[in-house]
Order: C-alpha cells, then structure tokens, then sequence
C-alpha cells in the first residue's frame, strides 16, 4: 500500500517544485525576455542542449548499470525510449528547420519516448533486451536522417498555432504511453524502495505532462517555455535518482573497501591477488604479506613481486601443479610450501585461494590468503615425533588427566599388561594392581607424586589375565600454563624377567645348585649375622661341621649321579633335624654346616648332633642300592670357642677331624687341645716331606703264602717312616697326609723303586723269584703318566714286569671305569699284574669287574677277623672266593691272625693267605732271611701250623 503521507510528500517535495518551477521560469522568460528572439533561441538550444546531454547520459548510466546487473532488466525500455526520443528533440533545433519537420521530431520523440517507455508493463520474456538501446538508437538515427534529408515526406503536422490531427494524436500517445511507464515505474516491479518508485514516476508524469502543454503552447510563449522546462525537471529528476543511485553505489563501494581493507588486515593470513601468468605476479598483497613472506611494505603496495620468487625452489613445482589444477577444474586451491622469508629464512606456509574469472568466465585473478604456519608445523612434526616415539617405545606409557582418567596408553601398555587401549580409556590405571601393596604405599607415593612433581619405584601388577608381574614404574606430574596438575604420565618396564634373572643370580652366588641350600658364601654371612645376634642376647650360638664318612667311596664306584642324590637325600635329612630357624648349608663336597643360634645350654647342639648322626645311619635307597653313610660332626660354640667366623669354622673344623679320627659316625665338641694336634698336622706334613728327600722311609715285605703248600708265593711291600725322634711310623698315620698334600706321588714313586730294585736284588742273589706287591694309591693311579713312570722304573731297577703286582683299592677301580679299565689293560701289557685291594669293602660291580685284566682279589681283612663272630664274614669270604673262582682270579685273604681263620680260609680253598699268623711285614734284612730259608728247607713257614708264627 502506498503510504500517504510519502507521496503527498513527495508530490510537494518533488513533483510540485518541478513543476511550478518550469511554471514560472516559463512566465518569467516570457514577459522577461519579451519578444527578443536571439535570446529565446540561445536559451532554447541550452535547454534542449542540457535535456538531449541529461537524456543520453541516462541512457548510458541504465545500460551499464544494467550490464553490471545493478538494476531491473525493465529499466532497459526507458533507456531505449530516451535513445529513440532525445536525439529528436535535439535535432529541431538545428537551424534552417521548418515548422513542420520541428513539430514533427517534437511529436515523434514524445510518440516514441512515451511508447517504447511504456514497454516496462510488458511481460516477462520482454525484460532484459540488451540490444534494446542500440536498437532504438538505429531507429532514432533513422528517423532523424529521414526528417534531415526528406522533410517533404514529412507528414503534415499543422502549425504552432494550429497543430493537424497527427501532430495532436501523436503527442497524445506518447504522453499515454509516458503515463503507462508511470503505471510501470510506481508499481515497485521496475526500481525498488519507498522513494525510487514515486521518484521516477514523477519524471514520467511530467513527461506526460509536457507533451499535453506541447498541444497547447505557441512559438517563444510561456506555456512553450513550460513544456521545456517540464522536459528539463523530468529528466533533472532521473538524473537525480540514477546520480543518487550511483553516489550510493559509491559509497558503498568505498564503505565496502575500506571494511575489506580492515578485515583484510585484521587477520593473520597475507591476502594476495596474482596473475594467472606464470610468473604469477601479484597485484594486491596485504599488509600482512609483509609478516608472513617479508615482503616489503612497499612491495605490498606496489605489488609486483611474483609468487615464484618468493616460493623454495623445490616446492615450486608443486604449487604450480596446483594452481594449473586450480585454473583447470575452478576448484579452490589448498596447499603447503616453503617460501623463503628474506629475514626468517624457510617458513612454512599455508596457501588457500581460489580463481577468479573476468565477466567473460575467463580465469583473470588467483586470490589466496597465506597464512604462516611454521610453528605450527613444527610443533606438529614434534608431535608427530613424539607420538611415534611413543607408539614405538619398548617402555609402557600410559597417560591420564587430573582426575587419573586413563586418557592414552601406548602399544607397550597393551603387550606388557594385555588391556587393549579401547578397554582402559577413561578408566582409573588402578584396574591392574595386584593388591600387594596396601593403601599406605600408594598414599605414599601420591604425596611425593603431588609434592615433588615425579615418582618412580618398583611396583607389582596385574596383567589383563591375572598374572602378577613386577615393573618399574616412573610418574610425572604435568602441570598447564597456570602451574596446575593437567595430566600424569606414567612409564614403565616388566622388569619379570631381569627380577629372574637377578634371582637367578643371587642362588647362583649365594645357594648350592644341587641341594639349594645356602653355599659358603651365604653361610659366612649368616654366621657373622647370628655371631652379632648372639651377642646381644643371652642365648648360645653352635656351629655345627658335618662330614660324611663314607661319601667319597659310594661317589667315586657308583658314579657321580648316585653322588649327588645321595646328597641332595643328605641335605632333606638334614633339614628335617633343625628347626627352621636354623641355617644348614653345604660347604663343598660332603661337608655341611649348620647354625643353630638361640640355644639355651651348649648340650642342645649335642642332642642335634645326635639326631643327625641317627638319621643319615638309616641307610638311603638310591638306584636300587642300599647305601650306608655315617656322619662326623664337629661343634664350636660362640662365645667359649670363638666369637668370629674365622675362629668358630676353623675349630668347628678341628672338632670334626678328632671326630673322624676318633671312629666315624660321631660327633665331638671342639677343646683347646685339637688344635694342638691340627699344628701336629702340619709339623708332620713339614716332616714326612722331608722325609722323602731324606731317605727316611723304608720298606717291610709281608709275606704272602700258599695256603696248602705254606710256601711264600709272594710278598707285599709296606712303607715305614722311620722318624729321627718318633721312631717308626705306620703308614696309617702318614698315607692319608700324604694323600691329601699330593706327597704320595713322589713317596710312591719311591717305594716302588725302592721294592723293585730290593726283590730284583734277591732275585738276582738266587732266591725263590716270588713276585711282590706294591700299593698305589688314588691319587697315583690319577697321574697322567703313570705308565711311563712305571715302565721306566722297571727299566732303571732292570725288574721284569712280571715280577710285580699293583695293588689298587677297589674304589680306584670304580672310579671313572674306562679310563681304569684302560690303565689296567696299559700296565698288564706291559707284563705287571693288578689285584684289588680291600675286596668286599666297596661298591664293586659284578658286571665291571668283568672288564678289568685282574689277577686277584684281595679280600679285606675285616671279614676274616668276623670269622668265628656273630657276623656273616664267613658267608662273605665263601662267596667272594667262589666269584674270583668263577671270573678265573686269584684269591688273597687277609689279616689272617689265627690257625682257626687259617683252617676256614684252607677249606674255602683259599689259594693264598696273609696275615700276622703267617708272619708281621719285615724288615729287608729278615724277609731275606726267610727267603733263604725257604730256599734251604722248601717250606719257610713249616713251624707256624704248629701254632707258632714265623717271627
Ligand atoms: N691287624 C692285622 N694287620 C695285619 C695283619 N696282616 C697284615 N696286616 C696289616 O694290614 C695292612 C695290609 O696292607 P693294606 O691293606 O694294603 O693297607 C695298607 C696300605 O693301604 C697302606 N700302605 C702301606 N704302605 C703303603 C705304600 O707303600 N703305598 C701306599 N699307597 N699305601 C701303603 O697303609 C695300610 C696299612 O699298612 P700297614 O700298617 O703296614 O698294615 C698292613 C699290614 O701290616 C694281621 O694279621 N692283622
């Protein structure tokens, strides 16, 4: 609805004043000027001058601003209807026209004017006809040609004073057709707003309206000054409204760049336009090109500079790529690169921008905005490192908020624990505690967590399937920029494995690998430890050392893994003997030691010691054999036989031996008086070394007989030590010395030496050529070149080989089988003969015995002196004597002391006898004797089955 007040308005304010004016400026020339016709023609031309220039100008303002699509497609037909109508109002004042051509091209402007002004009513389909204005620009040149070169075709338009019909007629239309495009112009469909409308109406009206006064108005009066200068307020009124129109364009525009140039330069981003060439040179850049690519504020606003320079070498061709994509396709472009910042050196940037196409759609411009994104790059390239480094860790990291909310846990976190990532998001990292740690502990480590910003100990959890597993956990606090906790990060290691194997270690270094039990090393600290114990306190602290008797024989014949089940049954019993306060250890070998602290009196330690000589007598079953060991036990108590490790051990030690000594299977406590004989110990070691460069040891020869013929059938050669002070020791008291220090070695060298040059000696003198014996101990038998020291001995003394006989003991034998058998077979080929010593004793296999080249078994003197007792050393003697008969060797019984013993062993068809009955071991000097007896009598022990022995 037209607002009321508006158009009174704007008939008041517009159409009132231009038409009043015209109105009086008509009147005012016509009784002004009078009738001075120079001065109406001058003003008239300016008049029609200023309306052909307005009206043209209009024209022209229409059709561009239609071009830029600034105004209705309708607005065209005012345009083409100013074109056809101004040029021929103009043209009638050329001079030399005639009345009629002028009131003609006056008729024919208004005709066409109105009309084709009219054409803004017409339908859609006719809005819009670009070609419209030159259209009716051809036709007005036309027109104008035929009144300029045919005025005679002109049709008769009448005069001023009385215009034909056609002149009135056409006149009339044009001001129809003027008052339909005021129909058109106020409907609001050809300009929009509340002013436009009425506003280019008006001109419409008063358009109208001066073609009606036209019908009325004679040459040079007022009412033909009135129509002009109604033409002339018309078209001022368009003039008006398109000048407005375009000072608003203007100024918006102005507006518009001045809010882009803000905008532009409020942002981070460089704006840029360039070329579409290849040097893509720019033609805008924005201040802040100046930041991100260092160009110069002059440059920026020059522009000029191309893209390319500013670009890395390197990424050039990709930026290219991209805006040939760009060009091609019409899509924005997007893209990163380097640009060589001319302060900063490389920068990373971002570009993003788009073509742009001139009004012909061809690609013109690239506008982008670069935007600096270095930092922002590195920081992601970091962060990129860093997660990669933490995706790839071998440590388990686990990241949680304030709240410890797992927020992140890498790889590692789901192989060490199993939780998948999905599965702990969001959860607390409690859910793998194990619950071995209380309360206490994890308060603990929060308040140094939260106090000292980091944390890090061991600490055992549990994995995803319930195994417990022991890690090494570091937190850290991650506080913001505000010193406030933000995060956690936890990282750590299953540390299982390098726990194992520092378990391992420590049993490797403090525990025995075969029993598990604590080794020297933990029993030294052990000792030291309850020394210091006992001490403090009021209770006894004993040592106890236990040896077992009988261990070196059963490892040595039945092989090392009877050996070491025996001892690992030794080490259960002995455990099972103590309390569990107590240590038991194992020392080495078959020696064990046992702690016993916080006793009462000092004979508690003996009732232990009891206990475990009766437990390790109750035989062991091991492999199908019925194994017999005893115990010899040791005991030092802190405090009366010493107050430290050294002093405790050592005399522990010294208890034990005496115990040995004393019978085994017993134990003893240590007295002041062992020691003395320890350091006896070592004055006869010192000694009996001296002995052997001394040529203080001498042989006795004992005489073994045939037990039917009663003739000497052979000896065996006994050491004696005949000491400078001591007189002479038996070689029980100074073999197992010997042995241990390693002085058998030489001392059986001499006595073989010594036994083989005498009975060669005798040999050569003529007696009976009865072979001798010889012993050979262990550690002997041991010794790598033991058949080229006998050879060679048999060789110096010049004593055949099959003159001797090697004793061996039958724990010798079992030791290392083949090997033995191998010596045993070296010696017999070379023509000695070998006999097991002590048969009966040991734990001799049948089936090995087989393999030996023996020539005789020695039975052990134990079992004849049983003979006659309540043992069964009778049956004992009978088998082995029918086993050697089975195997094809000889048979020796030994310790034969009495004529009953004798008579056994004869019935038993013992083949030949030993003992005391038959004649002690003698001196050189008196075997000699014997044998020469023999030699005279053919019998040297004739007498003794007369009750009496030989010496
Ligand atoms: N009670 C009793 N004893 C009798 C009787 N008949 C012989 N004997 C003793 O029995 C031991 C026999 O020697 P053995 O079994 O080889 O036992 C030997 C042997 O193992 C070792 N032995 C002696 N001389 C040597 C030697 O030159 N080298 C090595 N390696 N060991 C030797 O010392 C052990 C002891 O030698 P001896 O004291 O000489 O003791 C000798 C001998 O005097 C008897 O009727 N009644």
């Amino acid at each position: 609805m037209m607002d009321a007040s508006l158009l009174l308005r704007l008939f008041l304010g517009t159409l009132l004043p231009s038409a009043l004016l015209p109105l009086l400026i008509a009147v005012g020339l016509r009784y002004g000027m009078g009738e001075q016709l120079w001065a109406h023609a001058g003003l008239h031309a300016l008049v029609e001058a200023l309306v052909g220039f307005m009206g043209l100008f209009v024209a022209v303002v229409i059709k561009l601003l239609h071009r830029n699509q600034q105004v209705n497609g309708r607005l065209l037909w005012l345009c083409a209807g100013l074109v056809l109508s101004i040029p021929l109002m103009a043209l009638h004042t050329a001079p030399g026209s005639d009345e009629n051509v002028v009131i003609w091209l006056y008729a024919l402007a208004t005709l066409l004017g109105g009309g084709v002004s009219a054409g803004m009513l017409l339908g859609e389909q006719w809005h819009s006809q670009p070609r419209l204005p030159y259209a009716a620009l051809l036709i007005a040149l036309g027109l104008m040609g035929w009144a300029m070169f045919f005025p005679e075709h002109i049709p008769d338009m009448g005069q001023w004073s009385q215009l034909s019909d056609l002149a009135v007629g056409m006149n009339l239309i044009g001001a129809l057709g003027f008052v339909l495009a005021w129909f058109a112009l106020i409907s609001g469909h050809v300009v929009s707003g509340r002013r436009a409308p009425l506003l280019l109406g008006n001109f419409s009206l008063l358009m109208a309206s001066a073609a009606i006064i036209f019908l009325l108005a004679d040459t040079w009066d007022s009412r033909w000054w009135f129509y002009h200068f109604l033409r002339l307020a018309a078209l001022a009124l368009l003039l008006s409204y398109f000048f407005a129109l375009y000072l608003k364009d203007f100024r918006v525009l102005r507006e518009n760049d001045a809010r882009f140039q803000a905008l532009v330069e409020s942002i981070h981003a460089g704006v840029y336009r360039t070329q579409v060439t290849l040097e893509r040179r720019l033609v805008y850049a924005s201040a802040q090109m100046h930041q991100v690519a260092g160009l110069s504020m002059q440059q920026c606003q020059e522009g000029g500079v191309s893209l390319k320079s500013l670009v890395v070498p390197e990424d050039w061709p990709h930026v290219q790529e991209a805006l040939e994509w760009s060009i091609k396709t019409h899509v924005p472009y997007e893209m990163q690169y380097r640009i060589n910042h001319p302060q900063r050196g490389e920068m990373w940037v971002s570009d993003r921008g788009r073509i742009i196409k001139d009004h012909q759609g061809q690609p013109c411009w690239f506008d982008g905005a670069l935007l600096n994104i270095h930092e922002a790059r590195e920081t992601e390239q970091q962060l990129l490192l860093a997660k990669q480094v933490v995706q790839t860790a071998s440590e388990a990291i686990v990241i949680t908020n304030h709240k410890n909310q797992i927020m992140d846990v890498n790889p590692a976190y789901e192989r060490i624990t199993g939780f998948m990532r999905h599965e702990v998001l969001g959860r607390n990292p409690k859910i793998t505690q194990s619950g071995r740690h209380d309360a206490s502990f994890y308060a603990t480590m929060w308040k140094h967590l939260v106090g000292e910003g980091h944390w890090s100990g061991e600490i055992w959890d549990r994995r995803r399937n319930g195994e417990i597993f022991p890690k090494w956990l570091a937190i850290s606090a991650i506080r913001n920029r505000q010193g406030v906790i933000s995060h956690f990060v936890g990282v750590f290691n299953d540390i299982s494995r390098q726990k194992s194997t520092e378990q391992q270690l420590e049993r490797l270094v403090f525990y025995d690998p075969l029993t598990q039990l604590p080794n020297r090393v933990l029993f030294r600290d052990r000792l030291i430890h309850e020394v210091g114990v006992a001490e403090r306190s009021n209770k006894l602290m004993s040592l106890l050392l236990v040896d077992l008797d009988r261990f070196k024989i059963i490892n040595d014949t039945l092989g090392h893994g009877v050996g070491d089940e025996l001892l690992l049954q030794v080490s259960k019993r002995l455990i099972a003997s103590v309390r569990k306060s107590d240590t038991v250890a194992r020392l080495g070998g078959d020696e064990f030691a046992i702690i016993l602290p916080g006793m009462e009196r000092a004979e508690d330690a003996a009732h232990v010691a009891e206990t475990i000589i009766n437990q390790l007598q109750v035989p062991f079953s091991i492999e199908e054999n019925e194994l017999f060991v005893g115990a010899s036990i040791g005991i030092a108590v802190h405090g009366q036989d010493g107050d430290d490790y050294d002093s405790l051990t050592m005399n522990a030690d010294a208890a034990m031996f005496k115990a040995k000594e004393s019978g085994k299977g017993t134990y003893k406590f240590f007295t002041p008086d062992m020691n003395i004989q320890n350091a006896k110990r070592l004055v006869m070691e010192a000694e009996l070394r001296r002995a052997v460069d001394n040529q203080e040891l001498m042989l006795h020869y004992q005489p073994k007989v045939d037990a039917e013929s009663r003739q000497i059938v052979g000896m065996e050669a006994l050491v004696r030590w005949v000491h400078p002070t001591r007189g002479v020791i038996p070689p029980g008291e100074f073999i197992p010395l010997a042995e241990e220090t390693g002085l058998i070695v030489p001392l059986g060298e001499l006595v073989l030496t010594r036994a083989c040059a005498q009975v060669k000696q005798w040999w050569d003198m003529g007696l009976p050529q009865v072979q001798v014996a010889v012993n050979l101990s262990p550690r002997q038998f041991q010794e790598p070149n033991l058949i080229e020291k006998v050879s060679e001995i048999l060789r110096k003394t010049g004593f055949p080989a099959t003159g001797l006989e090697l004793e061996i003991t039958e724990s010798i034998a079992m030791h290392d089988v083949d090997n033995t058998i191998e010596t045993v077979k070296k010696l017999k080929d070379l023509g000695v003969r070998i006999s097991i010593d002590d048969f009966g004793t040991g734990y001799s296999s049948l089936s090995y015995l087989k393999k030996f080249p023996l020539h005789a078994l020695k039975i052990d003197q134990s079992f004849v002196r049983d003979l006659g007792g309540d043992d069964d050393g009778a049956s004992i003697i009978s088998s082995i004597i029918s086993m050697a008969k089975a195997m094809a060797l000889g048979v020796v019984a030994e310790g034969v002391e009495t004529a009953q013993q004798m008579e056994f062993l004869r019935g038993q068809e013992c083949q030949q006898v030993q003992g005391f009955f038959l004649s002690k071991p003698l001196p050189p000097s008196d075997f000699l004797a014997l044998l020469e007896r023999q030699q005279e009598t053919g019998c040297a022990v004739t007498d003794v089955m007369g009750g009496k022995a030989i010496t």
